[in-house]
Order: C-alpha cells, then structure tokens, then sequence
C-alpha cells in the first residue's frame, strides 16, 4: 500500500528567518581578546615613539578584527553563567557582608543609604551589582556603550568632579587596568580614580570600614605571572594612593580586590622594577608618576 504523503507545512518550505546564535567557544574568545589587547599594545607603542604612519596601520587592523565591538562580545562571552558569570558578584557579596546592601527580601535596616557606584568598563545594565536599585545608583561607562543604561565615555577624560555629589562610594574597575595598553597610563587611572571617591560619606556609616571603595579585578596572570608586578607590590602601589585592602579572593583565572580610599596616599612614586623573572613570564607592569 502506497504510504500518502503528509502535506508540508508553511515553515518548512520558508527558508529560516533567524539561525539561533553560535556561541563563541572559549579559546575562540580568548585568541580575540589577546589578539585585541596586544594590537593596543603595539598601537601605543608606535604612537608613543611618534610612528603615526605604523598607528594608522596597526588601528586599522584592528578594525578589521572586528574593534572593540568583537572584543567586548569576546569579554561578555567570558561574564556567561556557565563560564563563572559576571565579576560584580564578587563585589556584591562584599558589600552584603559589610552590610552596604541588605537583600530586598530581608531589609530590616531601613537606615540604609543609598551608595553611589561607579562601574568603568561596563558591559551590561543587568549584571548583579545593578539588581539594587534604591540601594546602589550605578553610574556606567564604557568606551564603547554597549546599549541603554552604559554611557559612552573614556573614564580618562570624564570631568572632574565639583561637588562631593559628583563622587562616588564605590568604583569598580573589572578587568580594566589591563586594557589600558600603557604602564603609565594605568598608574594615571588608579590615580584618577580617586578623584573621584568621596570621603565626606564615611560619617554617615563610621564603622563601616569599606567606603569609599575600589573594586579591582585583574587576570591572575598581571599578578602571578609578571616580572614587574607581584602581589606585594600591587599593595604598595595601592597604599601608596591611600587604598588600603580590605578583601581579595583569588581564583584560577582572576583575582578580585577591594579597597577602602583612607586618602592618605603618600604620594610615592612607583617605576618599572623586575621583582622576579622565569621564560614564561609577562611584562605586566604598573608605572605611578
Ligand atoms: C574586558 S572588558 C571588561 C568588562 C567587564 N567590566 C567585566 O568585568 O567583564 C574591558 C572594558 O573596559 C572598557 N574600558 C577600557 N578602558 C576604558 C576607559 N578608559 N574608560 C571607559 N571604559 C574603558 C573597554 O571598552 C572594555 O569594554
């Protein structure tokens, strides 16, 4: 007996309108995202030693791998859920554990204040830090907004502020340091950033010894693996610029940092010195002028 046909439906004889998205596996992401970051390097470099013409050329190359759009699609690859999802959790326990932030389901303490943060380098308007509205105000900026709720702007050249009102309580700078391609230029950063830290909130909340504070996370490798920077050093240069450690959590990829800004720096300088040395080591290196 001949089987009868079952007419096609409509969908199948319409090509797909959408493909589901192919996810970037992660050595893909990984190759962008060294790829972008020595590129700057390069850029700056030549920049540096007045080589406009090898710039342009090294910029336009990097366009052509996609920018800093691709690159950031690399980084959020990186904040998934199935691959540790996104840093500012590190930071949200923190600030529960000082008791910063209460839950929503558990606020008892109706004394608590509103803190202002301040996140450079932001990727999405819904990561965890941002789930704590009426208790954080984040403020986001990155070079390249990635949409609603992220202001285009280079933290470099964001004005100073006037007021107290225009500071801060919190900064968070998530793997930010080690885009800037030059050593002092990241020295500059950390310097700017605590312009921008208001000490005059510290009365509000005396024994809350965490604010004003700096989230730092870094690659392991900055710290562990660079023959300019180990962690000793990276302390120092901190307190050096009145930011004092008040936890650190230390993974197999990143470590995180929090910093409370006493504003006593000392105003020390710090230049490029080897503190160790190995074939396999990077030149990561923080330079304070
Ligand atoms: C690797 S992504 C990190 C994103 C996110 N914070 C995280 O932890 O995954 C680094 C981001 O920092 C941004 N960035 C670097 N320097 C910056 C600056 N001077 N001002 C604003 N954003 C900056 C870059 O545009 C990039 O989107």
């Amino acid at each position: 007996m001949a089987v009868k046909k079952r007419p096609k439906t409509l969908s199948q004889g319409r090509p797909p309108v959408t493909r589901p998205k192919e996810r970037m596996s992660s050595q893909q992401s990984r190759t962008i995202i060294r790829t972008h970051h020595r590129l700057e390097k390069q850029r700056v470099a030549a920049v540096k030693k007045g080589d406009a013409e090898s710039a342009e050329a090294i910029a336009r190359s990097i366009e052509e791998k996609g920018g800093l759009k691709l690159y950031q699609a690399a980084s959020k690859q990186g904040q998934s859920k199935d691959r540790g999802g996104d840093s500012s959790k590190v930071l949200v326990q923190w600030l529960r554990d000082a008791n910063v932030i209460q839950d929503h389901t558990d606020i008892t303490n109706t004394s608590i204040e509103t803190r202002r943060c301040l996140e450079v380098g932001a990727l999405s308007a819904k990561n965890e830090i941002s789930k704590f509205t009426g208790q954080i105000e984040m403020t986001r900026i990155d070079l390249n907004s990635q949409g609603p709720g992220i202001a285009k702007q280079d933290f470099m050249e964001r004005p100073l502020p006037r007021t107290p009102d225009e500071k801060f309580d919190v900064i968070s700078l998530s793997l930010v340091l080690n885009y800037v391609p030059d050593a002092a230029q990241r020295g500059e950063m950390l310097k700017r950033v605590t312009q921008f830290l208001r000490r005059d909130n510290v009365s509000i909340n005396p024994e809350n010894s965490m604010s004003p504070a700096v989230f730092l996370v870094l690659p392991l490798p900055c710290v562990e693996n660079s023959r300019y920077l180990d962690e000793q050093m990276l302390l120092r240069i901190m307190s050096n610029l009145g930011l004092t450690l008040v936890n650190k959590k230390i993974t197999p990829k990143l470590c995180y940092y929090l910093f409370n800004f006493t504003g006593k720096g000392t105003g020390k300088k710090a230049g490029k010195r080897k503190v160790r040395d190995g074939p396999a080591m990077n030149n990561f290196c923080i330079i304070v002028e």
